[in-house]
């Protein structure tokens, strides 16, 4: 399978990206922000969903008009920090189910512990958007896609603010399937493998809990 990984270079992601990486940019901001750049990213990979035409009736006349004609989709952040990113989503496509994979990383060994799952019924049958702000080691995201496999999951796409090249690989070796859509990929990781320069803890900065 070839391997996919789109970066969004529109300059409305890049500029917000710029602004949530500042330090000094606070919770409430930090929060607008990602939700935002996740709306504009959910609007990018969505231009090729399928249409069918389908008669309407106007207050004039009968016309052809466009509808969506594909799966049904499904958004699963993986907890916490891509719960920021699921309303900018949901504003756009507020039929869109959401599940839930909550994940935390270890900080010593780095493994993902899994502590929730919670899927749509039918999720076998959905097209998941997959959503994180970080993609670091990709040990993260392995295991999240893992588990929404295990439940059924066939369709999916994975989608975050900033990756690095080891996770990338890391998703492309375990998920060879699942296309990657990244905002950047950064120049690595640090000691205690945060991405360098990335932003921090996405789910510290967005719930403040640091
Ligand atoms: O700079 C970072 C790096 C990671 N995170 C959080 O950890 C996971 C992703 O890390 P992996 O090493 O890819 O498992 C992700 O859920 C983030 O919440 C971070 O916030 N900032
Ligand atoms: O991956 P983590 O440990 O950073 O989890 P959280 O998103 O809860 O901060
Ligand atoms: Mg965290």
């Amino acid at each position: 399978m070839e391997k996919h990984v789109h970066v969004f270079h529109h300059p409305l992601i890049q500029h917000k990206l710029g602004i949530i990486r500042e330090e000094s940019t606070g919770p409430k901001e930090f929060r607008e922000l990602v939700n935002e750049i996740a709306k504009l990213m959910a609007y990018e990979i969505t231009l090729d969903l399928p249409l069918t035409d389908v008669t309407v009736q106007t207050p004039v006349a009968k016309t052809t008009v466009k509808r969506l004609s594909g799966k049904k989709l499904g958004i699963v952040p993986i907890m916490r920090a891509g719960l920021g990113m699921v309303d900018g989503i949901l504003s756009l496509i507020p039929v869109a189910k959401v599940g839930h994979i909550g994940l935390y990383r270890d900080p010593e060994t780095l493994e993902a512990i899994e502590y929730y799952a919670k899927l749509p019924e039918d999720a076998g049958e959905r097209e998941l958007i997959v959503v994180d702000p970080m993609l670091a080691t990709g040990g993260s995201a392995s295991a999240a896609l893992t588990a929404i496999k295990k439940r059924g999951a066939k369709n999916i796409k994975f989608l975050c603010l900033i990756s690095v090249k080891e996770g990338i690989d890391r998703i492309h070796q375990d998920h060879p399937d699942v296309p990657i859509y990244t905002g950047a990929i950064d120049p690595g990781l640090n000691e205690k493998s945060y991405i360098d320069p990335g932003f921090g803890d996405a789910g510290d900065r967005l719930f403040g809990t640091k």
